[in-house]
């Protein structure tokens, strides 16, 4: 398994690209680390299929260099990066059994049988098909093809990368938690270096000890779920994760104090490099209180919706629609309450960026 480093990477489809809105990958620097489970989050069109093929060797960049374990790949072609890859779609021979299937990439690589013996047993095994070894692959599901597309893809012990993408896209929805934890699993257990692109934040943040955040060719984030639940740096990060998305207010700030629509609103901590003048209030719906008659932001419920765990308010408070999300009671339509959002948990974005600290200093 590998480090793999991305440095100064920009790649454009057009053979004369003048501006940044002519590269599909703007500016891209990332190091994921021997061993890491990250998956590569964003919506459709930011950049994701260009990365990953240029990681794999099928594109190679603008500009820019690929190195695996401090060695330069960038004119490396596919075949010799040494990476497994999982599709959309299984890609498995029909007319073989399972076993065969998985024994593939090893017997084409001339490991000896019982090597390949051991490998498949120990696949199927954490993928829970070894009562399948013998059937033909045409016979399977459409979710146990893919199964066994990914015991493909993670029989090899010496690929640099497995990368998966958009694996769960042919799995039934009430399959996906099952394969989505089963992957998880499997990363701890073999210990490979493993990306996972994704639109889907659900399987981004179950599959992945780090999460990569993309959007319109550049990286906006990367961190662990929690702190992009907690610490989005940036507006798109906040509205992106979570369902629904952070609230982002309109404001004005005053010798370091927020105002929306004229109301203080508390901060979590010092303002960093917004200073005077106008930004947005990023607050989670989970960090909304609300109540009939407490502290806070005047509004009127809009509606309420319950989603079983907990129910989604939408209030309008002046102008603006904010959510709140509730464990217990909730208020109905039409009611008049008081919005009171949790103080450290309030931030500052100044052109869509994260500008305060929390109290005590930077994290
Ligand atoms: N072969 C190509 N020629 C020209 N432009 C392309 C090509 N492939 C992708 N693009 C453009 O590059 C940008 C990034 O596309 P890319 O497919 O990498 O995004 P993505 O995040 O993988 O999206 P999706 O999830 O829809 O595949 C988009 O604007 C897309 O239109």
């Amino acid at each position: 398994m590998a480090q793999i480093k991305l440095s100064n990477l920009r790649h454009s489809y057009q053979p004369n690209p003048v501006s940044d809105a002519d590269y599909a990958l703007k500016k891209i620097d990332l190091t994921w680390d021997d061993g890491g489970a990250y998956a590569l989050l964003g919506p459709s069109g930011c950049g994701k299929s260009t990365l990953l093929n240029i990681i794999s060797g099928l594109l190679v960049p603008s500009e820019g260099k690929i190195l695996f374990n401090n060695q330069d790949v960038t004119s490396l072609p596919p075949a010799k990066r040494n990476i497994a890859q999982v599709f959309q779609f299984p890609v498995i021979y029909d007319t073989m059994t399972v076993y065969d299937n998985l024994a593939f990439p090893l017997r084409n690589r001339g490991r000896d049988e019982d090597t390949v013996k051991r490998r498949v047993a120990a696949i199927a095994e954490m993928l829970e098909v070894s009562d399948m070894l013998k059937v033909r692959a045409a016979n399977l599901s459409p979710d146990n093809k893919q199964k066994i597309s990914m015991g493909r893809g993670l029989i090899r012990e010496d690929v640099n990368v497995v990368m998966f993408d958009e694996p769960l896209t042919v799995i039934d929805p009430h399959l996906k938690w099952k394969l989505r934890s089963k992957l998880k699993e499997l990363h701890q257990r073999v210990k490979a270096t493993m990306i996972y692109v994704t639109h889907d934040q659900t399987e981004a943040l179950t599959f992945a000890d780090q999460v990569v955040v993309m959007q319109d060719g550049e990286v906006v984030q990367i961190g662990t779920p929690v702190e992009l639940f907690e610490r989005p740096a940036h507006t798109f990060v906040g509205h992106f994760i979570g369902s629904p998305g952070m609230n982002v207010l309109p404001c004005d700030v005053q010798n370091g104090a927020a105002f929306f629509r004229g109301e203080k609103v508390a901060l979590e901590g010092p303002v960093t490099a917004a200073g005077d003048g106008s930004a947005e209030i990023g607050v989670r719906p989970e960090f909304v209180k609300v109540s009939a008659d407490g502290a806070g932001i005047a509004a009127k419920v809009r509606k309420v919706a319950d989603i079983g765990r907990h129910k989604v308010v939408e209030a309008i408070a002046h102008d603006m629609r904010i959510n709140a999300i509730l464990e217990g009671e909730a208020p109905n339509a039409g009611d008049d309450v008081m919005l009171d959002f949790k103080q450290s948990q309030t931030r500052l974005y100044k052109d869509g960026w994260l500008a305060s600290q929390p109290e005590g200093g930077a994290r």
